[in-house]
This record gives structure tokens, C-alpha cells and sequence, in this order.
């Protein structure tokens, strides 16, 4: 039985960047806590308030925000945060090396109905100038640089999946001693699927690329891919994406014209890039369509990108009826 320190060690992690994720960790533990006593803590139920993208806050969107940028904003590695729920990045009182970035609750319209939801992570260096730590342009790299990414899945059980660009290990919350144990490494993505992830709802509002591959999906064996497809959409990406790492699959959230001026739903810094980081660490691809999702240079911290990823083999047919 491994512990995440462990693990770590063995990786070869900096002590300092391990600091950084064990705080990110010891404010999971207490999101986990919280969700888990659901309406008893009264924290349930939406707030007054609308974040920077013009979403109404949960009450719990704004706790696990506070938690994070709390704990993270004194710990003497942190430069700087950045997060869905802040509408400018936030300097650490300390000078530290590293910036995290995160979606401190993601899936939140499923916290009502008690599904699954998760927190997502993304750690960077900060760059060796002499930028301060509230200029927002230290955060501008692209997903190849991120040093660590992941997840926790609060689902029947409490799952951190992370990678250090080492592959992905899975770690399973014991909540008799408070830690999370070493449950699967190495995890593998399957090359090929017959199942995909997709708000269909949209589907007027695609780009006709997509709605053709869609299209040929739904035709199953009489159709050009050859297959029958199954579906499903649980609308909290890190489940989706935690399928997707233990059986395969493929998860779209693409361009849409609903608002032509968003380049997508989701967002590039803290969903797009760390779960690519983990998806092609465990063997799959991540891409918007039209190129890799950690290649896409940054604009501003809340930039949203297309996603397709998954299965390598079925990101590739993605891929390919975008080229056409
Ligand atoms: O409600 P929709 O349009 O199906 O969107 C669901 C998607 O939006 C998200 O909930 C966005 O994340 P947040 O909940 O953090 O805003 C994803 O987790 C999910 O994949
Ligand atoms: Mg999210
Ligand atoms: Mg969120």
C-alpha cells in the first residue's frame, strides 16, 4: 500500500512541487468532507453572484475556491493562482517558483442532484523574469509545460488521478486514516471505442464537421465507421474523463455558434490542459479538432478551447473529418 508521498518520491518529485500538491490535496480532503454532508452542512443552493464567465456561483463553487486559493496563497512554493472562480489570477504572499491553476468544483449544476463532481488541477512553472506575481502574462504557456495535472473524482468514492509526466496513478481516499492510497498505476487507455460523450442538445449549433461524425456514429454498422455506438453524458467532465481513463471512450465539447464570440464551452488553463496532460500520459489524445489542445498558445487565463479526447484511435477520426 502506497501513499501519495510515496509515490511522489519514487517520481522523482521535487520536494517543493510535492509541498505544492499536498496542499492542493489537503483542500480536496476537506471539498470531499463537505460534499459528503451535503445538505446537513447547509452548503448546498446557488449564491447571488455570477463569476467572471457570467455563471451563477454554488455555494459550494465559492467554498472550494476559497480553500484552494487559501491554503495555496501561503504556501512558500506558490507564486501565483488562478481560477474559474476569480476573475484575475491572485498573487501568494510568498515569492515562490510554482502558479496553479484550477476549477476548484467542475460539474457543479450536478452538486443539487448528488452526482458526481470533481476539482481539477493544473500546476506551471513561473517563468525566470521579472515579472511580478500579479501580472497575469506569467500564466500564458501552452499544456506542454505543465509540470503536474489532475483531478479529484468525488464519487462513491473520493479518486485523485494525477500524473507528474510519468504516467497516471489513481489514488483511492481512505476516509478511516484520511489519506489517499496508491490504487492503480500506469493506467492505459484503450486505442479503440464504440462510445462517445457529447451534449446532443447542441447539436444544431455545431460546425458541420462534427455534426457529420456524430451523424455517422448514429448510423452504427450500416454506417462509414463501421460500428454501433453507445452513448453517454453525465455533464461533469472529470467523471466523463475518469470513464473515459478506465474503459475507453471519447468526450467532445466542441465549438458551437450559440455565442460565436466563445471559442468553446470549456476552458483551456484549469480543464482543457490538465485533463489533456493526463489523457495522453495514459496512452490517448487530446485535440480540438484541429490541433493538440496543449499546443494551443494561451491568450488570457480564462480562455476556452473545443475539446475532443479519448481513445487515440477515435480522436484520430475526429481529427480527420476536421481536415477534410
Ligand atoms: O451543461 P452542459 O452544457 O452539458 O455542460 C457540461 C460541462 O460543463 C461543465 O460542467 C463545466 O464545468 P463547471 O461546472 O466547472 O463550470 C463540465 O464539467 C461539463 O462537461
Ligand atoms: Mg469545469
Ligand atoms: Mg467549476
Amino acid at each position: 500500500m502506497k501513499r501519495l508521498d510515496q509515490v511522489l518520491a519514487a517520481d522523482g518529485v521535487p520536494a517543493e512541487l510535492e509541498l505544492v500538491i499536498n496542499d492542493v490535496i489537503v483542500a480536496c480532503k476537506d471539498i470531499a468532507f463537505k460534499l459528503r454532508q451535503g445538505e446537513l452542512a447547509g452548503i448546498l443552493g446557488a449564491t447571488e453572484d455570477e463569476n467572471v464567465q457570467g455563471e451563477t456561483q454554488k455555494m459550494l463553487d465559492v467554498i472550494s475556491n476559497d480553500l484552494l486559493k487559501d491554503i495555496l496563497i501561503d504556501n512558500p512554493y506558490v507564486k501565483a493562482i488562478g481560477s474559474e472562480e476569480e476573475d484575475y489570477t491572485v498573487a501568494s504572499t510568498t515569492p515562490g517558483k510554482y502558479l496553479v491553476t484550477f476549477d476548484p468544483l467542475d460539474g457543479s449544476s450536478n452538486i443539487d442532484v448528488n452526482l458526481s463532481v470533481g476539482t481539477i488541477f493544473s500546476i506551471l512553472e513561473a517563468p525566470e523574469d521579472d515579472r511580478a506575481a500579479d501580472d497575469q502574462s506569467i500564466f500564458l504557456q501552452n499544456g506542454r509545460k505543465q509540470v503536474a495535472a489532475g483531478y479529484v473524482l468525488y464519487g462513491p468514492s473520493a479518486l485523485l488521478v494525477m500524473s507528474t509526466g510519468n504516467g497516471v496513478n489513481i489514488f483511492t481516499l481512505d476516509t478511516t486514516v484520511g489519506e489517499f492510497i496508491l490504487t492503480k498505476s500506469g493506467v492505459q487507455i484503450p486505442e479503440d471505442t464504440a462510445e462517445f460523450a457529447i451534449n446532443m442538445s447542441n447539436q444544431r449549433f455545431w460546425e458541420p464537421e462534427m455534426k457529420q461524425y456524430i451523424d455517422d456514429c448514429l448510423q452504427g454498422e450500416e454506417g462509414p465507421l463501421g460500428k454501433r455506438y453507445n452513448m453517454r453524458w453525465v455533464a461533469s467532465m472529470v467523471a466523463e474523463v475518469h470513464r473515459i481513463l478506465m474503459r475507453g471512450g471519447i468526450f467532445m465539447y466542441p465549438y458551437d455558434n450559440r455565442d460565436p464570440s466563445k471559442a468553446g464551452k470549456l476552458r483551456l488553463m484549469y480543464e482543457g490542459n490538465p485533463m489533456s496532460m493526463l489523457v495522453e500520459q495514459a496512452g490517448g489524445a487530446s485535440s480540438t479538432g484541429r490541433m493538440d489542445i496543449m499546443d494551443v498558445a494561451p491568450q488570457g487565463i480564462h480562455d476556452r478551447v473545443p475539446v475532443v479526447l479519448g481513445s487515440k484511435n477515435e480522436v484520430a477520426k475526429v481529427v480527420a473529418y476536421h481536415a477534410k
